[in-house]
């Protein structure tokens, strides 16, 4: 595989360390990078590969100075084929080159030997689609996820796992069952993978794993509700649902609580809307940084 011209894994620094100093020195906004055919169209861009191509530039350009992270949406690069993954591919080579963190996307899920596969594209050493994290669904058991995780944990990059979703229709499965719900288990499960040395730190220790949770902005009380302790787990979380979604700053810290210091929250059609002109777009994300800060 060609080289992604990334370090060498020994000289890079645990994932959430780096995470949480870029969100020490930027603020807890990630950008989403979600070329839909709707906003390419609103930039005056054609749905095609150079429009795509234009998008995404112009996003990298102006959002990395002011963004914890990028977090490219795989499927909208994926629907343009192959020359739609090179995009993305130059993409994560530009966000490496000016020095900002990315999430991919890719919601990858699978049995653990075909996880294996996509452990190497997404967080492997030298692949062209290495980002700093990937997306990941739990939905063949936590343990599924097991080369993913331990490739980000030697290669100094992290995942997010899907916890509890932005979407309406994520309820139905994840959060029946009370004291054993599907996502309690899940978010549950992440708290060993972000022990230091394997030892399990009493509640309170904030400083953040390589295994972070998808957990939505606007999940409301469900966190109280099914008895879940986030700090606990020491996970990065990346909350969806700011923005476009209708979540607030406000009803953020609420559902957070304590956990807010792990919190990245990420909006991405709440500010591409002001593109293509780069200064405002800069601006949507500034003042989305602020209003969260
Ligand atoms: O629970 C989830 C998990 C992922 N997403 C993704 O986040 C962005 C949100 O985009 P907005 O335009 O800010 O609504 C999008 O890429 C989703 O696929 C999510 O929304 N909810």
């Amino acid at each position: 595989m060609p080289d992604a011209g990334s370090q060498p894994a020994a000289a890079r620094a645990p994932f959430g360390q780096r995470l949480a100093a870029a969100m020490a020195a930027r603020g807890p906004l990630c950008a989403g990078i979600d070329p839909h055919p709707s906003l390419l169209a609103e930039w005056g861009l054609d749905d095609d590969v150079a429009g795509l191509a234009r998008f995404a530039h112009t996003a990298l350009e102006a959002l990395s100075p002011v963004a914890a992270a990028l977090k490219p949406q795989v499927a909208l690069f994926e629907r343009h084929g192959s020359r739609g993954l090179a995009v993305l591919e130059e993409l994560l080579a530009g966000a490496r080159e000016l020095g900002v963190l990315t999430i991919a996307d890719a919601k990858r899920g699978d049995i653990g030997s075909t996880m294996a596969a996509y452990a190497d594209a997404w967080l492997g050493e030298g692949s062209p689609l290495a980002a700093d994290s990937v997306t990941l669904s739990p939905y063949l058991g936590y343990e599924s996820l097991r080369p993913a995780i331990d490739l980000a944990k030697e290669t100094g990059r992290g995942v997010f796992v899907l916890g509890l979703t932005s979407n309406p229709e994520g309820a139905s499965v994840q959060h029946v069952g009370g004291d054993a719900s599907v996502a309690r288990r899940i978010i549950e499960a992440t708290r060993a993978d972000n022990a230091p040395d394997g030892v399990v730190p009493a509640g309170g220790d904030r400083g953040l794993g390589p295994v972070g949770l998808v957990i939505g902005a606007t999940v409301g009380p469900a966190l109280e509700e099914l008895g879940i302790d986030l700090a606990a787990t020491r996970a990065p979380v990346l909350a969806p649902g700011y923005g476009a979604q209708g979540a607030t700053p406000a009803d953020m810290r609420r559902t957070f609580g304590g956990a807010w210091g792990q919190v990245l929250a990420t909006s991405s059609r709440g500010i591409l809307a002001a593109g293509p002109d780069a200064s405002r777009l800069r601006s949507a994300a500034e003042r989305a940084r602020d209003e969260l800060a």
